[in-house]
């Protein structure tokens, strides 16, 4: 794996402290470019619209919440098509290639780009590599039209195939080369817009005329900046039907407790929304917020005063809570994914474990269901609100990348389609942050004890970043066009 960010960010200052974070543009390292009218110009659908074009000084701020006196801040160039081109159709030769875990809609975002490509923009060169980053220098590529992509946002999955590890930057590199690509389409999350970024700096240190362009996609939402991403809507309604049924499961049985886990690695989003969602949950348990099981205020005793109260209960746990409490009673496996990705051990079975030796010690008889549904909420096709965002996403990838933008993941932020810079989403994760409001209205909505000492509230407080749309509450489900 390359390493990033040995490019310099494109800062622009304006008045009263206004911040443009933009992105790179081939014009930066390439001089005397052609440029081209937009096709869109003479495209029936789009002529008659008016201010189609996206205005080059339109940016789009990143924190709305401001007093009278806020400076006006850090902004990301707003996303669309633009007047001039800096690709003509023909020339055009793009690849798409899909890394990392699966997600509900990444059909969706294949299919858009390629139509898009070819619909909007007279492009008749696809090629699908195979596989994720591997693909590019040890697979076989796939060619891609509107007719093979025709139907596949129905299915769950990639049809291109992903995988993690695999990143040899000058490999892939040379296979851009190699092949004439001039347009590289990258959907996946954190640790491929990593690898994104790396390729674009291998690029531009060569002087290739080959944009890059990123779609974030994560199931658990752990990409910072951009109010949420795609397939998470979908995951969070599939999750509704695990719980539903740990919840019929537990009230059907004398101390039914339903124990459902859900991914988030290291961030609790999913198990967070699902829980906020279902109202059937007493306890949600996210990697952000420490826990324990003995004692006081613990685990234990909360399951006790719901199940005399209410003769059941629904604990909802995400895969990467309370890893720190399993790697001291288990032996610690400390093994890593090929990406890098430490390989989490299973907390459902082993909170389930706990829970019922706790309950056989005081002689309660208890019913414990545990349900694991992760893989099966990640592989289903993307829910009709998911797949306009998809739609919208490959859309607002395919006008940057033809505008001659590169350097870029393409992303919404408060409501509005943007450019971001890769050093933005690739610093940090973006993780629920316990001392936001959000975490505190699933508290108040589930009673659960907070499982905080004052200690870990300070230290929570240190990490707090500007919240998302996510983190805030204003969630949009079906985000607002460009
Ligand atoms: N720092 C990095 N530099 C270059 N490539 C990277 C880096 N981190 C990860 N990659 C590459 O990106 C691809 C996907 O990474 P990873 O398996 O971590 O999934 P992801 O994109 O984070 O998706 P998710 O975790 O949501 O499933 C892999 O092929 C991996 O080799
Ligand atoms: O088993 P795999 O394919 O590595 O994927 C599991 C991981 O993928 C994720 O969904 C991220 O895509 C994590 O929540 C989870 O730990
Ligand atoms: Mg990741």
């Amino acid at each position: 794996m390359g390493s990033s960010g040995t490019i310099q960010m494109k800062i622009v200052n304006g008045d009263s402290g206004y911040v443009l974070e933009d992105v790179p543009h081939l014009t930066d390292y390439i001089s005397d470019l052609p440029t081209y009218s937009n096709p869109l110009k003479s495209n029936p659908a789009y002529s008659v619209v008016k201010q189609y074009f996206v205005d080059e000084d339109d940016t789009i701020v990143q924190k709305i919440v401001v007093h009278k006196d806020s400076p006006r801040g850090v902004h990301f160039r707003r996303a669309g098509p633009r007047q001039r081109m800096y690709f003509e159709s023909d020339e055009v030769h793009a690849c798409i290639v899909t890394c990392g875990g699966l997600c509900p809609g990444l059909n969706t975002v294949i299919r858009e780009i390629v139509c898009g490509l070819y619909h909007m923009y007279g492009v008749n060169k696809v090629l699908g590599i195979d596989g994720g980053y591997k693909g590019f220098y040890s697979r076989n590529t796939v060619g891609l039209t509107p007719k093979v992509v025709n139907d596949i946002h129905k299915r769950g999955g990639t049809i291109l195939g992903t995988s993690r590890g695999g990143h040899d930057t000058s490999k892939i590199v040379d296979s851009i080369n190699d092949r004439g690509i001039n347009q590289v389409y990258i959907i996946g999350g954190d640790g491929t817009q990593k690898g994104a970024s790396v390729i674009y700096e291998e690029i531009r240190r060569r002087g290739l005329k080959v944009a890059v362009a990123g779609i974030p996609k994560t199931i658990d939402n752990d990409i910072p900046v951009i109010d949420k991403s795609f397939g998470f809507d979908t995951a969070v309604e599939e999750a509704q039907r695990a719980i539903n049924a740990a919840h019929v499961e537990a009230e059907s049985f004398e101390n039914g407790i339903g124990v459902v886990k859900l991914m988030g690695r290291y961030s609790g989003f999913i198990a967070m929304y699902a829980t906020l969602a279902s109202r059937d949950v007493d306890c949600c348990l996210i990697p952000e917020s420490p826990f324990y099981l003995e004692g006081q205020g613990g685990l234990f005793e909360y399951i006790e005063k719901r199940l005399k109260e209410n003769g059941h209960m629904v604990i909802v746990i995400a895969e990467g809570a309370g890893q720190d409490l399993l790697s001291e009673s288990l032996q610690s496996m400390n093994q890593k994914d090929a990406s890098g990705n430490k390989l989490l051990q299973d907390v459902g079975l082993w909170m389930s474990q706990r829970i019922k030796v706790h309950f056989a010690k005081t002689k309660t008889v208890i019913n414990l269901k545990y349900i694991d549904p992760t893989y099966m909420i990640r592989a289903i096709p993307s829910n009709a609100s998911d797949n306009v965002y998809c739609t919208l996403l490959a859309q607002s990838a395919v006008h940057g990348a033809m505008a001659g933008y590169t350097g870029f993941t393409v992303g919404v932020v408060n409501g509005r389609h943007t450019y971001i810079p890769f050093n933005r989403v690739i610093e940090k994760q973006n993780k629920v942050v316990i001392t936001d409001r959000m975490w505190a209205r699933l508290l108040s909505s589930t009673n659960q004890p907070s499982f905080l000492d004052p200690k870990d509230v300070t230290e929570a407080k240190k990490e707090e970043e500007p919240p998302t749309q996510l983190l805030d509450g204003n969630i949009q489900l079906t985000p607002s066009a460009t």
